[in-house]
């Protein structure tokens, strides 16, 4: 018979995840006690949570365990990042039914690892209850070493809007799952492992960007909370965003063409690309690449536009869509 997180119990359970995770330079205490003591040697930390529900964020059939710990991960680990701060500590709340397969416990909690080792940060504490709905809720730690955080309030008109990472693979790799279509690997994995370009968040602080944000939602959707923090407007020109071959690829399959290639960029969300205004002078790196500029707005006019025009989707609602 498969044994269960049930079968094993809470702390056996607790134990065997916990001794998975090795510690960094930034874990003075944890997990183990209380609670866990994390270095932050600026002594301004960055902290941020985030939730993964099974059905809203992930299938089963359509995501391993070891994917949703990487996941987990690497959308919390991007908000710090985001800010323009490294990653250091981590907290887990994983809620499951009893009957959940220990061996989905143990993948995850792998995946967990060794997001971890790619972006830099150390699990230092968690906690577990039983769930009708397997969730996970991630806290995640950051220092900002010095630097100034890199808010969404600081664009300023004039600026231009560049983007670092992937954008629309993940909604493309998540169309062509629902669709039950074996689509360009690109596409399913981004979905299924987002790769953020976790050493891009302080690189751009240093850089002197003026606003930041992680794409989770949908570019349009996220940039405008940039333009309502920044009481500015911003246009993307459609000429620069464009789609990655493993995107093409992908509505050469489902169908819809360039305009569905420019859509799921526009309004995917969940592959966690960074995006981020700099002063027009700024010399940015091959990596980052210009889509539109920041522009004066008044305030019913900040929103984003794509060649002056609003676009049809923005991103995702929970709770309009989810
Ligand atoms: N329930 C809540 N209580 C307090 N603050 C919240 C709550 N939900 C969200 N916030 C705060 O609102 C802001 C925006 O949250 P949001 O979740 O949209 O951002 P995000 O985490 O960057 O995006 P995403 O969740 O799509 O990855 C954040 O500062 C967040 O801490
Ligand atoms: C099974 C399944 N159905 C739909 C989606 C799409 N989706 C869910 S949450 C979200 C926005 C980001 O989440 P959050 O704002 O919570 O960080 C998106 C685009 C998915 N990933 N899995
Ligand atoms: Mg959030
Ligand atoms: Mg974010
Ligand atoms: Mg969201």
């Amino acid at each position: 018979m498969q044994k269960t997180i049930g079968g094993l119990g809470e702390f056996a359970l607790i134990r065997r995840v916990t001794s998975q995770f090795p510690r960094t330079d930034d874990v003075i205490l944890g997990p183990g006690d209380d609670a866990a003591i994390v270095a932050s040697p600026d002594g301004r930390t960055v902290a941020t949570t985030d939730l993964l529900v099974e059905g809203r964020h992930f299938r089963r059939e359509w995501s391993s365990a070891r994917d949703v710990g990487h996941r987990a991960v690497a959308q919390n680990f991007a908000d710090v990042v985001a800010m323009g701060a490294r990653p250091t500590g981590l907290l887990i709340g994983f809620a499951a039914p009893a009957d959940l397969p220990l061996a989905w416990a143990e993948e995850f909690t792998l995946g967990v690892r060794d997001e971890c080792a790619i972006a830099g940060g150390a699990v230092v504490g968690g906690d577990m209850a039983g769930s009708d709905t397997l969730t996970i809720a991630i806290t995640a730690l950051g220092d900002l070493q010095g630097r100034a955080p890199v808010r969404r309030d600081g664009a300023r008109p004039g600026d231009v809007v560049a983007y670092t990472g992937h954008l629309g693979l993940s909604a493309a790799g998540l169309a062509l799952l629902t669709e039950g279509v074996d689509g360009p690997a690109a596409c399913l994995d981004e979905h299924r492992r987002p790769s953020p370009p976790y050493a891009s968040g302080p690189e751009a602080a240093h850089l002197g960007a003026t606003a930041m944000l992680d794409v989770s939602d949908g570019l349009a959707q996220d940039l405008g909370h940039v333009c309502r923090g920044s009481e500015v407007g911003i246009d993307l020109d459609p000429a620069l965003l464009a789609p990655e071959p493993a995107l093409t690829e992908a509505v050469r399959i489902l169908g819809g063409g360039a305009p569905r290639a420019l859509a799921f960029m526009v309004s995917g969300g969940e592959d966690h690309a960074l995006a981020a205004t700099f002063p027009a002078d700024t010399v940015l790196p091959d990596h980052w690449h210009r889509i539109g500029v920041v522009r004066a707005a008044d305030p019913d006019d900040r929103y984003v536009t794509v060649a002056g025009k609003a676009p049809e989707q923005t991103g995702w609602d929970h709770f309009r869509q989810g």
